[in-house]
């Protein structure tokens, strides 16, 4: 069997970091791990953690520290015969510590997007919210206006993508993430992208992870073209 590969991909709402994992997790055949998703599961499923998250969530805040490890690192520790990419977890030098201690990753993506484009993107971005399935009206529209391709229900802007509370999420994004960034560059695991097009950044890191991942992508490669 292969070695195993733990990936982690890093940058701020709306640097594509949901798109690139989709694509890294069916070229690669890895696990795409979402917090974001799995929150949203805690919540429907009405779990202790999910209810503490919830009161955070919907006051605009990061879930605390200790809440997210202690509901992300026992799925990462179940999941010691697969591959995985994580997104949206760590967002702190706190969580990076715990994580550091659970795992060894193999490497960190960090992308770097202009804040204009970033506006842009999530004022156009309209979400599932139940599947946490991702649109654009420009980039990738669903197949009927206003209604998620696969449920038909319906899709919906969040609130925080509102143009007021993307600046502050942004600065935020920046003061939390720099130490971490910091931390995996020392280890040298850091591989930082830029670019205002995921389509374009895209090519970057499949060779970067063919390289990586090479037994994996060769297979896959056969089977599932992607741009
Ligand atoms: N690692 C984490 N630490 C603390 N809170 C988190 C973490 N991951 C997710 N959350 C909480 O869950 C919410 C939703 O997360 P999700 O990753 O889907 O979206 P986001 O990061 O706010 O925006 P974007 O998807 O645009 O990056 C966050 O706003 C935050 O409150
Ligand atoms: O090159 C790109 C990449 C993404 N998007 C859109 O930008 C938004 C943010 O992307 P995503 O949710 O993947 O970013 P994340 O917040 O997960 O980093 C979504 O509406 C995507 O469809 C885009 O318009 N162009």
């Amino acid at each position: 069997m292969s070695k195993l590969f733990r990936a982690v991909i890093m940058g701020p709402p709306g640097s594509g970091k949901g798109t690139i994992s989709e694509r890294i997790a069916q070229r690669f055949a890895l696990t795409h791990l979402s917090s974001g998703d799995f929150l949203r599961e805690n919540i429907a499923a009405n779990t202790e953690a999910g209810i503490l998250a919830k009161t955070y969530i919907d006051r605009g805040l990061l879930v605390p520290d200790h809440v997210m490890t202690r509901l992300l690192l026992p799925k990462l520790e179940e999941m010691t015969r697969h591959s995985w990419l994580m997104d949206g977890f760590p967002r702190t030098l706190a969580q990076a510590n715990a994580l550091n201690s659970t795992c060894d990753l193999d490497l960190v993506i960090s992308l770097n997007i202009p804040f204009e484009t970033l506006k842009e993107r999530l004022s156009e971005r309209w979400v599932h919210p139940a599947s946490g399935r991702v649109y654009n009206m420009g980039f990738n529209p669903p197949r009927i206006q206003g209604r998620d391709d696969i449920s038909g229900e319906p899709l919906i802007q969040r609130e925080d993508d509102q143009p007021e509370a993307i600046v502050s999420r942004l600065r935020h994004y920046k003061d939390l993430a720099k130490p971490v960034i910091d931390l995996y560059r020392s280890k040298g695991i850091l591989h930082k992208f830029s670019g205002t097009e995921t389509d374009r950044i895209w090519p970057y890191i499949n060779s970067l992870l063919s390289t990586k991942i090479p037994s994996i992508s060769q297979t896959v490669t056969q089977h599932a073209p992607l741009p």
